[in-house]
């Protein structure tokens, strides 16, 4: 398979941060994102392995598309706001409850979908709180 480069025609555009240029493809073409190599791309996330959660800090400065579980755009996913208020609820009580440790003997194999997923499930210990 041709690549896109070869494909459609390259439009140098300002050489900012993110490397913007602009790519004028064929009528019907199909152009799919990864997400998994765009919060892995350290020219977006630097040190992107690290686990840092001081990146989603309110005062934390990033690019508008730079983080994009829910794609982006007029087609991204409608379950968006709905989905992270559910996780921060059920997150939310069962940290109150509960103390998580991974199980060492069963670590997550991840498996790119259109989300990153396990493809063996999240297997977790828990340790009820007093
Ligand atoms: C953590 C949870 C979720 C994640 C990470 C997620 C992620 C996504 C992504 C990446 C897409 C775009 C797929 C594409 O590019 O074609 C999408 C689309 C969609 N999602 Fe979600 N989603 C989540 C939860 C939900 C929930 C709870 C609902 C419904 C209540 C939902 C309904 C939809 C629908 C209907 C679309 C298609 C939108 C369209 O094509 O116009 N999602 N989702």
């Amino acid at each position: 398979m041709e690549s896109a480069a070869k494909l459609c025609e390259q439009t140098p555009g300002p050489a900012g941060r993110y490397g913007h240029s602009s790519l004028f493809c064929p009528t019907g073409f199909l152009v799919l994102l990864s997400f998994y190599a765009l919060h892995h791309n350290p020219n977006v996330w630097p040190n992107p392995e690290v686990f840092d959660p001081s990146r989603f800090a309110p005062d934390a400065s990033r690019h508008s598309h730079a983080v994009l579980p829910f794609s982006g755009g007029s087609r991204n996913c409608i379950g968006q706001h709905f989905a992270m208020n559910e996780l921060k609820v059920a997150v939310a009580l069962t940290l109150l409850r509960f103390e998580l440790a991974p199980d060492p003997f069963r670590i997550p194999v991840p498996t790119p979908r259109i989300v990153l997923m396990s493809k063996n499930g999240i297997h977790l210990h828990l340790r009820k709180l007093l």
